[in-house]
């Protein structure tokens, strides 16, 4: 069953078509990557998807509804969290804070009323921290909750922005370059811990650069080259499909 699909989307950049009517369906339950060369337009699909960026074309559709990413709020709302290729976390907040942050996009109270004395919301303030424990202990990053995030490691602190984005309670998560800047076990530990997070009940849609990584990650993908999708399906016909090849994967490649 689809989760998202995306029709017709279209953004240009002056006189750049960036994303050009691209089409694509995501199932629920499935790793999605979106994979292509430098410029190909992946991270302006994932910025139209997220809301970040408005599109000047194209429909999207939620669980069969209409569903408009105009507002990052919106998008969350909507059960949609992301992660960013260069980290966005609150550096100078603790690792646990910062994953509570993430949980108050399902608070009724939200941010402000939990800094208020206010007994509802102090109750709720401590559900909050409850549920970013158990989170931290699903990324593998609980013992280091007090430290402040950008005491972190850089792995683990892609680790904290997972936890942060599940925090929402996503029902797709979108990573940008979740493994940049990993080395080759981290690299295994993060497949594994997507892996987990798909057979847990959440889709998840991903953009990275190893294509080794993502070819061996993805359920289905699609590649776009110039804006446009040219090939989708499973890793194993992406890889053969001649435009791929042509395009991007090319000679004794990294797939
Ligand atoms: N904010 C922007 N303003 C102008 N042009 C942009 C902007 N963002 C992207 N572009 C252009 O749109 C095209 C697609 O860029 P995009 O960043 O989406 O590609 P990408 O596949 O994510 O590339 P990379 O792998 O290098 O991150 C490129 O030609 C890029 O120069």
């Amino acid at each position: 069953m689809s989760l998202l699909e995306v029709s017709h989307l279209q953004k240009r950049f002056g006189g750049v078509v960036a994303v050009n009517d691209v089409c694509l369906t995501i199932n629920q339950g499935e790793i999605y990557g979106l994979i292509g060369p430098n410029g190909a337009g992946k991270t302006t699909c994932f910025n139209l998807i997220t809301g970040l960026y408005r599109a000047d074309s194209g429909r999207f559709a939620l669980n069969g509804a209409a569903y408009s990413p105009h507002k990052i709020e919106k998008v969350a709302e909507a059960g949609i969290a992301r992660t960013f290729q260069n980290l966005r976390l609150f550096s100078e907040m603790s690792v646990l804070e910062n994953v509570m942050t993430g949980r108050h996009v399902r608070t009724r109270n939200g941010l402000w009323a939990a800094l208020s004395r206010h007994r509802r919301a102090r109750a709720e303030e401590a559900e909050t921290e409850r549920l970013a424990w158990h989170w931290l202990e699903y990324t593998g990053i609980a013992q280091f909750a007090h430290y402040r995030a950008c005491d972190l490691a850089y792995g683990h602190q892609r680790r904290l922005e997972i936890a942060r984005a599940l925090a929402t309670e996503p029902q797709l998560l979108a990573l940008d370059e979740p493994a940049a800047g990993m080395n080759a076990a981290e690299k295994v530990a993060l497949g594994a811990l997507l892996r987990r997070i798909r057979d847990d009940g959440t889709t998840l849609l991903i953009i990275e650069h190893d294509v080794r990584l993502i070819m061996a990650l993805c359920d289905r993908l699609s590649v776009l080259d110039f804006g446009r999708v040219i090939a989708e399906g499973t890793p194993q016909a992406v890889r053969r499909h001649p435009d791929v090849i042509r395009a991007w994967l090319g000679g004794e490649n990294h797939a």
